[in-house]
């Protein structure tokens, strides 16, 4: 497959992008009532799973074309031998275009939901009487919050306790951002068309979907040379292409030399932990450069990575004078306060591939703009890695969902940004985005930020660009701790790069 094509499977859709592409199906002369008919199979077949056979099934149909496909589902599920039952949120009369077309290829009565903005009580009966509730309410043509009748409706829902299959996004979850603006129906399964949006991935809307299936409903991957997607789910989908690939008759010299500034005696095992990751992570060779009287205690806990005596920042000139030196990693550890910002500076005054972490973002807290525009005097890339506190302290004036916020710091800073999370995204300053989906939650413990900046900082060694070095360290980080498993510790992170790697390298053809 080229890398462009795997590039258009790993794109995600907001729901203005995914009208679009259903508008241009529909002009290179596809119906949208067929679209429709594919779509709202995929939901009856997506039920098939879920519900006993001959079971009795609920339809809640709202008034656009969500309704519309759930109309088909029950359609398809009454045929196959189920009890259907389909209930309207609005009078038919309000149905319009491909729904009001769905609705009478039903050919089935169609009770309401709502009566004076209040559920009705023979819908309350019917929530009661169902073994499966499809929610056909509201999918991306959400554009407020739920309120009312609906609100009520929807916690009604999630309070009988039934399986619930949500047709596209589960209602009331917005497909763009993730946000659920009030309440918002919590499936055990959603069945979406043609991508996947970011709502999808991103929490609180991650938590709502349970299991997603992405059905293909006809629409070409073509459309894409006119949507021309830029948020992706981050995987090797996304950068494969990228993966560095070690010339066979190369030598570690080749393989780039990465350069982590660690702390002071007290405070030297995190840049251990980002030392020993980017060796992990490909780097032919790792320096930990640490204050005098921290060096001995390096030297008892290392063996691969080599160390260096730093007398001061005064000596980050000399040190990054060696050109071999190509990727520097400052910190994990290293302190808070002006003589990081100085060593920062210094050190993106020298050019260099870079990664800042920790400490190295929070002493900027202060003067977030001198260390923009030092990052942009910077030709190499440069990856900055906060998580939320972090990420505030630095950017105080971005508000909004986390697509967003990461996206409009990495335009402000010109880094790439990586917002760190259970759902990580991953922005680069020409618009890029990646969501990443693969982080178990155990990952989250002391140590564990150190190491992602340490593999960030061993592939940027091996000349991987910045956005696809932050992503490949984001999705290796995140197989490293599946492998590791539950009651990992940020020690045990390293070695448990090895499976993901030789996966890597053995679909790039070199395994
Ligand atoms: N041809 C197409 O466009 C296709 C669309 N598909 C389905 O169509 C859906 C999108 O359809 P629509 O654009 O009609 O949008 P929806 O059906 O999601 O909802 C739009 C309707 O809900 C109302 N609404 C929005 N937010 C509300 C709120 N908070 N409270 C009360 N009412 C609210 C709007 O005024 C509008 O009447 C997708 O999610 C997907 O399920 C699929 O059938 C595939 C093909
Ligand atoms: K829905």
């Amino acid at each position: 497959m080229t890398a462009e094509k795997s590039r258009k499977n790993a794109a995600l859709l907001t729901p203005e992008e995914m009208a679009a592409a259903d508008r241009l199906t529909i002009a290179a002369g596809v119906p949208g009532i067929v679209l429709m008919e594919r779509a709202g199979q995929a939901v009856a077949r997506a039920a098939l799973k879920l519900g006993a056979p001959g079971g009795a099934v609920l339809v809640l149909c709202g008034p656009g074309n969500n309704g519309g496909d759930g109309f088909i589902a029950a359609r398809c599920l009454a045929a196959a031998g189920y009890r259907v039952e389909t209930r309207l949120l609005k009078a038919a009369e309000a149905l319009k275009g491909d729904a009001l077309e769905a609705f009478g290829r039903m050919d089935m009565a169609a009770l309401p939901l709502l009566k004076d903005d209040r559920i009705a009580d023979d819908a309350a009966e019917a929530l009661t009487r169902a073994d499966l509730i499809i929610d056909a309410l509201f999918g991306a043509g959400l554009d407020r919050p739920l309120q009312g009748g609906a609100a009520e409706l929807v916690e009604a829902v999630n309070r009988s306790g039934k399986p619930l299959l949500a047709v596209d996004l589960p209602s009331g979850l917005n497909g763009a951002d993730g946000a659920v603006p009030g309440v918002a129906i919590k499936a055990r399964a959603t069945v979406t068309f043609f991508r996947q949006k970011p709502g999808h991935l991103l929490y609180p809307g991650r938590a709502l979907c349970g299991e997603i299936t992405v059905a293909d409903i006809g629409i070409e991957a073509s459309v894409f040379d006119q949507i021309a997607p830029d948020t992706f789910i981050n995987g090797p989908d996304l950068w494969l292409e990228a993966w560095p690939r070690p010339d066979p008759a190369g030598h570690k010299y080749s393989r780039g030399h990465v350069i982590v500034f660690g702390g002071p005696v007290t405070a030297t095992g995190a840049a251990r932990l980002s030392a020993g990751a980017a060796l992990r992570a490909g780097a032919g060779l790792v320096t930990l450069a640490s204050p005098p009287d921290a060096v001995m205690v390096n030297a008892c806990h290392l063996t691969a990575v080599m160390l260096k005596k730093l007398a001061g920042v005064e000596a980050i000139a000399d040190l990054l004078a060696d050109r071999r030196l190509n990727a520097v990693l400052i910190g994990p550890g290293f302190g808070v306060g002006d003589k990081t910002r100085a060593a920062v500076t210094e050190i993106l005054k020298a050019g260099r591939a870079t990664v800042l972490d920790a400490d190295a973002l929070t002493s900027f807290a202060t003067c977030p703009d001198a260390l923009f525009a030092a990052i942009k005097d910077n030709p190499e890339p440069v990856i900055l890695t906060p998580h939320d506190g972090e990420f505030a302290r630095l950017f105080p004036g971005l508000e909004g969902g986390k697509l967003c916020r990461a996206r409009n710091a990495a335009a402000k800073s010109g880094a790439v940004v990586v917002l760190k999370g259970p759902d990580t995204v991953i922005a680069a300053p020409d618009g890029r985005t990646a969501i990443n989906r693969n982080a178990p939650p155990w990952l989250a413990t002391a140590g564990s930020g150190d190491v992602l900046a340490g593999i960030a900082a061993g592939l940027l060694a091996q000349g991987v660009p910045g956005f696809e070095a932050a992503s490949q360290a984001v999705w290796l980080h995140g197989e490293a701790g599946r492998e590791a498993g539950p009651g990992l510790s940020a020690e045990d992170l390293a070695s448990a790069l090895k499976p993901a790697i030789r996966t890597l390298v053995e679909k790039t053809g070199q395994g």
